[in-house]
């Protein structure tokens, strides 16, 4: 079935996300000669529009191709890219017409994703809560929410204890951040995984003297303790701390997730597939942390299509840790785009049997929501913060 027609759509609503860049969605709808449909979902980040007009010059490459092809389509495009692997832009582009382009050999063959994938492991994805913590700063405030959150069944849950500090770190933020994870643990006990996100961007000194800091409260994992790029801090942090270093989401390609993984950079792989390559580029790269004892936990924090994708993946995982979720933190336009066919219940989500993505999208809510790229204005509370927890703080 050739590809005839790639529209990407910006949705949008007053009704925010937890974090500013979760209130965007871009999602891209691929239409076959035969009228087939499917949808994948994009990265919106603060490039709104850099993405939006990506997608448009991407899928001038997959117009006319076979959508069942999507390993040669995938390569096609790297061969015509050139600077695939290093634009955020074309690999998300590329990504949310790979995932619609398995939504709709899914649908055509009437099989969910997990089953072209050669079947599920299990039938109910266990999955960590994000997202929750928005407007805490106190140590009180944490421990009060993050109650609540294992009240509801969750066994894991993540935050960033960390505020504004950026870069590095002194001894007043290591006090209130060991505060705050200090009040969680004892909020939840010691059956509940705590997992401590850094965001990528601390020194690797600051990083270390963090991770001293909190050892004691057994971390699951510390998320990107250092700048993305930084690989010689990272070197530098793993000879420092036995802790567990999950990273993954800022990974474009599948021979960067296979370097961190063969470096012995990370034991817990964050892989995105709405910018690492989709599902195509997923699950090898799922293969190659199998191969060298790195445990899967996707990155997930963004909307419903990309949930649903990730929750097919999820499910043929064997090595999957957990699953990112912020599915009860979402705006309710996001669950009701997907039906709401992918609730959390007791800290698991049951992996649905619809063919594709798993999930049928609510046409009508695209046509209410559709808005057009616009640049989003640079506020002091950067986009990838959870509301609430830094210009409140007070350094
Ligand atoms: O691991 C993650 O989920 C990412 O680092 C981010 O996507 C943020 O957590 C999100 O922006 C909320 O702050
Ligand atoms: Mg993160």
């Amino acid at each position: 079935m050739k590809i005839r027609e790639i529209e990407p759509i910006v949705l949008t609503s007053k009704e925010k996300g937890s974090a500013t860049w979760a209130s965007t969605m871009i999602i891209v709808r691929v239409i076959t000669e035969n009228g087939a449909v499917g949808y994948g979902e994009a990265v919106p980040t603060l490039r709104v529009i850099s993405v939006y007009n990506a997608i448009k010059q991407v899928a001038k490459g997959y117009i006319g191709k076979e959508v069942e092809e999507v390993e040669k389509n995938y390569h096609e495009w790297y061969k015509q890219d050139f600077y695939l692997a290093r634009s955020f832009e074309s690999t998300t582009a590329v990504s949310a017409i790979d995932i619609a382009s398995w939504d709709i050999i899914g649908k055509e063959l009437g099989a969910p994703i997990y089953r072209l994938l050669g079947g599920k492991v299990r039938d109910r994805i266990p999955v960590y809560a994000n997202g929750w913590y928005q407007d805490c700063v106190t140590p009180e405030d944490f421990a009060e929410k993050a109650k609540e959150v294992v009240k509801t069944g969750y066994k894991a849950l993540k935050f960033d204890p960390f505020g504004p500090y950026y870069d590095w770190i002194d001894e007043r933020g290591l006090r209130e951040a060991e505060e705050r994870v200090r009040v969680v643990r004892e909020a939840v006990g010691n059956n509940v995984d705590i997992l401590i996100e850094h965001h990528g961007r601390f020194n690797a000194n600051s990083a270390i003297m963090i991770a001293k800091r909190l050892e004691k409260y057994n971390p699951g994992f510390m998320e990107e303790p250092v700048h993305h790029e930084d690989i010689i801090g990272l070197r530098k942090y793993r000879a420092n701390t036995h802790l567990r270093v999950a990273l993954g989401e800022r990974l474009l390609s599948e021979k960067e997730a296979a370097f961190y993984v063969e470096e012995g950079l990370v034991n817990i792989l964050q892989p995105d597939l709405t910018n690492i390559g989709g599902v195509t580029v997923g699950k090898s790269v799922i293969k190659i942390a199998e191969a060298n004892d790195v445990e899967v936990a996707f990155h997930n924090a963004f909307g419903s299509i990309q949930n649903a994708v990730e929750i097919q993946l999820s499910a043929v995982t064997q090595n999957l840790y957990l699953l990112e979720n912020f599915y009860d933190w979402f705006p309710q336009w996001k669950r009701d785009l997907v039906y709401n066919e992918t609730p959390v219940e007791g800290g698991h989500v049951k992996v649905p049997d619809k063919p594709g993505i798993g999930v049928s999208i609510n046409e009508k809510i695209i046509e209410q929501l559709r808005a057009e790229p616009i640049p989003l204005d640079i506020i002091e509370e950067p986009v990838w913060v959870v509301k609430g927890t830094w210009k409140n703080y007070g350094v």
